[in-house]
């Protein structure tokens, strides 16, 4: 029988929520043994968190699956996303079936790439040292990455979301390396226009995704067909008109004139630039607007956030 040629890949191993520095810095290695093996560089993620089919506790994520897979393509060059589902089948899966049948087997790794506390297989047996005896044994190259700090804390998706929860964007972005993202495709009913002379687009949550700190932050919305405009963006249930309570996020795009239908908008946040408040009319609340606006536009003339 004819044998197919398997795709050799070069595999990053981890959930890489957010894909921050840290996580960065193993998505550099595999591009750097890519180049020198001529192999696909990949990374392998998981579609539910480990914490929240074993604890049965999500932690609220920093990024979709696909965001994630975007993010580690356009930061990092990964070519092959592999999203694993986290299923019955991969939490009873022993550490060194993962590696030996699931990765290299099936999924053609030649070098594996991991960080210095990366756990996992059933009952997370599998840690650094074995994966590397046992890559090893299988012939496969392997690195274990020393881990990455900033100011002295150990840069993790666990830090970083305390500090969207906060609202402390300047911070995030250090850590990510890149601006925390929200993508969404405007759908029918979400043109841009509005009565009030401030059109807005709204995005919505992803389910299991984090809500950053209510307020309004200075943002950046990059739109599919590759054209950017600074945004003013409100995270909020909106007390000067809104009763429900509901949190909307909707972005003001400056200097923008048209219709988004159909487009994906990655709304990225750079600095909070206030809390949100109950104003006594619309008149002062768009007043305000205006005032952030501007606030938006010294804030990217003053730095080159990235
Ligand atoms: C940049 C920005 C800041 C906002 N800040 C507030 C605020 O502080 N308080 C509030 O009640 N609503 C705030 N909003 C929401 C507005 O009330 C809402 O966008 C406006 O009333 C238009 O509503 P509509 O889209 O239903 O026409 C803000 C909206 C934007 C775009
Ligand atoms: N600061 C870091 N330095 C080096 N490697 C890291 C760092 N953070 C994570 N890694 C590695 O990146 C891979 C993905 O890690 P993981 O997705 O668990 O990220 P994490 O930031 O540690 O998440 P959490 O905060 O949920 O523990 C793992 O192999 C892990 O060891």
């Amino acid at each position: 029988m004819e044998q197919r040629e398997k795709t050799r890949r070069v595999i990053a191993l981890g959930f890489f929520d957010g894909v921050h520095v840290g996580h960065g810095a193993l998505l550099r290695r595999v591009g750097e043994v890519a180049r020198e093996t001529g192999a696909v560089p990949s990374a392998v993620t998981f579609d539910a968190h480990p914490e929240s089919v074993i604890l049965k506790s999500p932690p609220p994520l920093l990024s979709a699956p696909v965001d994630r897979a975007d993010l580690m393509r356009r930061y990092y060059q990964i070519q092959d996303v592999i999203v694993a589902p986290f299923d019955e089948r991969m939490m009873h899966m022993s550490w060194w079936d993962f590696v030996a049948e699931y990765l290299v087997a099936e999924h053609g790794a030649v070098h594996l790439v991991a960080g210095h506390d990366f756990h996992f297989g059933y009952k997370g047996e599998g840690n650094p040292q074995r994966l590397a005896e046992l890559c090893k044994v299988l012939n496969v190259g392997c690195d274990i990455i020393p881990k990455v700090e900033l100011d002295g804390i150990t840069v993790s998706s666990t830090y970083i979301r305390t500090l969207v929860a906060q609202g402390e964007m300047d911070r995030a972005v250090t850590f990510l390396g890149h601006p925390y993202v929200m993508s969404d495709r405007v759908g029918h009913g979400k043109r841009l226009g509005s009565s009030q002379g401030f059109p807005t687009v709204n995005l919505r949550f992803r389910p299991g995704v984090l809500i950053p700190a209510r307020g309004v932050y200075a943002c950046k919305a990059c739109l599919e067909d590759g054209r950017s405009y600074l945004a003013v963006t409100n995270v909020g249930v909106r007390p000067t008109v809104d009763e429900d309570g509901a949190v909307n996020v909707e972005g003001f795009l400056l200097d923008f004139q048209g219709d988004l239908y159909g487009q994906t908008v990655h709304m990225e946040f750079y600095h909070r630039l206030r809390e949100e408040r109950k104003f006594p009319s619309v008149a002062e609340l768009k007043e305000e607007i205006m005032r952030n606006v501007q606030q938006t536009r010294t804030y990217f003339a003053t730095r080159d956030p990235m």
